[in-house]
């Protein structure tokens, strides 16, 4: 029977998410506002958690969250989710990094033309029957200079339209090319110049350690006296203490923010000061951008939950929908690869190559490599899968190396894995029959045939009359049935390898008896 898939919405999203994962058969529940502790109770009901900007997925939360597998974010920041906690717990983290950039650039733009000509305040005074028209002196922008402190997908959208208003356009990107600035019709400027410079300025970059207070005390006391200020990005861009003090000292003419260091932003310094204008973050809302993220953040996460694809992925590479299906019979051949090594190798480690060859080169190698490592180190780590084996591998030191050779071996397709360990490199290989059905091939330098599949047993013996006998017997005395038999030797009379599966669990004292059979070496359980 197929399994039950469940996404839990948590903040309010277009109802199209929730139609589009009914109808692709997944449950969903929507129930935004939950506290963080209604959220914490039952957040391991879930495989998916669908966010805006409301819900925090804070570290307590993801540790109670032992089914998730993806949170999507309906939206660009993902600010709201601790991105290291969730990689560490095998979660993928995505989002929607294009559908609401019009909305936000043209709300950046709406609040300029509010700063400009100060229409809250004319509308309030209006409204309260002052009729004050002597009191609102605006500014123009055409002619005038706007500033962007990055120039990604909403700050290049807002300089699309300043120049469209015939304003200059200077923008501070470190990443931004210089290219690219030509084909945006934008100057490339430094940080220190765009503050003398610009008669507005408008932040579009994201909150990280460089940006965190890039209006500073001391960067306002740079910008031009009358400037005015806008930030649609993130609030702890800007030191809201100095931003209100230079409104109060008329430095800074208007400042007009959508978000802010502490949100839902009740009460703040800046509340009230003449020149400041506040929208409780409205960037992204309007019923185009929200249908847009609503829409692709259900098909994403609907994607991978179903078909492994992965699309707009902050912590894992990514894998559509289409590929997904042609690499799943090798991620579960690499993932066993992974664990046969693993199984056998133990914690000694410190390399892992992993080659493809043949068909298996046409693919993308990340996900195979994902899923050797998840394989290798899911043996010592109960909690290590695809997304987070990557980062788990770097953080112990292992040195993983990725080999593609496209021409065809002995097999029409092949991934092989070379663990180093403290006592030389060790390979196994598989391949595909029949291109779904993962076989191993090769191990440690033997040719052996076999699924690698259940409870099964490791036999390292010298190859002699009698002992596959002798072994048949010990296991039918220890109530243990043989499923299949799979054997490989180096040379006759020399070292030979089976693999046995069996069915149910092998007992230590079974590998007991096992090992003191005459000519064995090695005996080591195996699970897949
Ligand atoms: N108010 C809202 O509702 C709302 C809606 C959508 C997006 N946002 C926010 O807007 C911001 C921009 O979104 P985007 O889609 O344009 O992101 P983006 O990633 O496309 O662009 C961000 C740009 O910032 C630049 N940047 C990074 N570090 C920088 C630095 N130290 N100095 C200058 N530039 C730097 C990057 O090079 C990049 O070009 C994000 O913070 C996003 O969360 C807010
Ligand atoms: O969901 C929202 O309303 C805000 C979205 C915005 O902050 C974003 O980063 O996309």
């Amino acid at each position: 029977m197929p399994m039950t898939v469940r996404v839990l919405i948590s903040d309010k999203m277009d109802p199209r998410a929730a139609a589009i994962f009914r109808d692709r058969g997944i449950e969903v529940d929507e129930r935004p506002g939950l506290t963080p502790e209604e959220l914490k109770s039952i957040i391991g009901d879930y495989d998916g958690l669908a966010i805006r900007s409301a819900t925090k997925v804070t570290k307590p939360i993801l540790e109670a969250a032992t089914n998730l597998k993806v949170v999507g974010r309906a939206g660009i920041g993902v600010d709201n989710v601790d991105i290291p906690a969730a990689t560490a717990r095998g979660v993928v983290v995505m989002n929607t990094p294009f559908g609401n950039s019009i909305t936000t650039a043209e709300h950046a733009i709406a609040l300029m033309f509010a700063l400009a000509r100060q229409l809250p305040e004319a509308d309030a005074s209006t409204q309260a029957g002052k009729w004050e028209k002597n009191r609102f002196m605006g500014v123009e922008v055409t002619g005038k200079t706007i500033g962007l402190i990055g120039a990604g997908n909403i700050g290049s959208i807002v300089a699309t339209r300043a120049l469209g208003l015939r304003m200059k356009v200077a923008a501070y990107d470190p990443f931004l090319t210089p290219e690219r600035a030509v084909e945006l019709g934008v100057d490339k400027v430094e940080l220190d110049e765009l503050l003398r410079r610009a008669d507005f300025i408008t932040l579009h970059t994201p909150l990280t350690d460089q940006t965190r207070n890039i209006l500073s005390r001391e960067n306002l006391a740079k910008t031009k006296k009358g400037v005015r200020i806008v930030n649609c990005a993130r609030g702890g861009l800007i030191d809201e203490q100095a931003l209100k003090e230079a409104l109060d000292s008329g430095h800074v003419a208007g400042a007009a923010l959508d978000v802010f260091e502490t949100e839902p932003a009740t009460a703040s310094p800046l509340f009230g000061t003449p020149g400041f204008i506040s929208t409780p973050h409205l960037g992204a809302s309007t019923s185009e951008a929200q249908v847009n993220v609503a829409i692709q953040v259900a098909e994403q996460m609907s994607d991978y939950l179903l078909l492994g694809g992965v699309t707009n992925a902050i912590n894992m590479p990514s894998l559509s929908a289409e590929e997904a299906p042609r690499l799943r019979p090798y991620m579960a051949l690499a993932e066993n690869l992974g664990k046969l090594a693993g199984q056998i190798l133990g914690e000694d480690v410190r390399s892992v190559a992993v080659e493809v060859e043949g068909a298996a080169a046409a693919l993308n190698q990340k996900p195979i490599t994902g899923a050797v490592l998840a394989g290798l180190m899911g043996t010592y780590s109960q909690t290590v899968n695809m997304v987070n084996a990557p980062f788990l591998a770097k953080e112990r030191g292992l040195d993983v190396k990725e080999v593609r050779h496209d021409r065809e071996g002995d097999y029409h397709t092949l991934v092989a894995v070379e663990v180093g360990t403290s006592h030389g490199v060790r390979r196994v290989a598989g391949t595909l029959f029949g291109n779904k059905a993962p076989r191993l091939v090769e191990m440690f330098g033997v040719e052996v045939e076999a699924e690698l599949t259940g409870s099964m047993i490791y036999i390292v013996n010298t190859d002699a009359p009698g002992f596959i006998g002798k072994l048949g017997t010990a296991l039918g005395e220890a109530g243990i049935n043989i499923a299949t038999f799979n054997l490989g030797r180096r040379a006759a009379g020399g070292e030979a390898v089976a693999l046995v599966a069996v069915d149910g669990d092998v007992p230590p004292a079974v590998v007991g008896t096992l090992s003191k059979l005459e000519g064995v070496r090695e005996v080591v359980p195996l699970r897949f």
